[in-house]
């Protein structure tokens, strides 16, 4: 069975609380092909030795390849720590990531307790998890 493919993404002032999320979830962390917005990416490769796929920043258009990959149907799922204190110049692709995810059903944490869930549930960490995808 394939990894799953997750994607990691966190805005400047959390992205602390993403790195110590992933920590605490290592092992689960390392059974996962691991995608991410360039900053969020570079800092968890560094701290934590595990390898990711980066792409551009957030506000470079990082955002929307990820959404690329769900609307491709190869994300199963994202962890999406958004500042809801903070507005971000490219609000728009932020708001239209979160929004792709409804359109595919494509889990979506915005909060480590949300995450904490969706990584212990039994169907997240069992072989052959995969997203019930609409037909469109
Ligand atoms: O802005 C982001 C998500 O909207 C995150 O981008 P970085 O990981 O490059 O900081």
């Amino acid at each position: 069975m394939s990894k799953s493919t997750i994607a990691l993404v966190a805005h400047d002032h959390k992205k602390a609380e993403l790195l110590a999320w992933v920590q605490q979830h290592m092992p689960i962390m390392q059974r996962c092909h691991i995608v991410a917005t360039g900053t969020t990416g570079g800092m968890i490769a560094q701290e934590t030795g595990l390898q990711v796929t980066r792409f551009k920043s957030g506000p470079l258009g990082g955002d929307q390849q990820i959404g690329a990959l769900i609307a491709e149907g190869t994300l199963d799922a994202l962890f999406f720590f958004w500042d809801p204190l903070n507005p971000a110049p490219h609000d728009p692709d932020v708001k239209a990531l979160l929004r792709l995810c409804s359109v595919w059903n494509v889990p979506v944490a915005c909060n480590s307790a949300t995450a904490d869930l969706v990584v212990t549930s039994p169907r997240f960490l069992s072989v052959d998890y995969q997203i019930k995808k609409p037909e469109y």
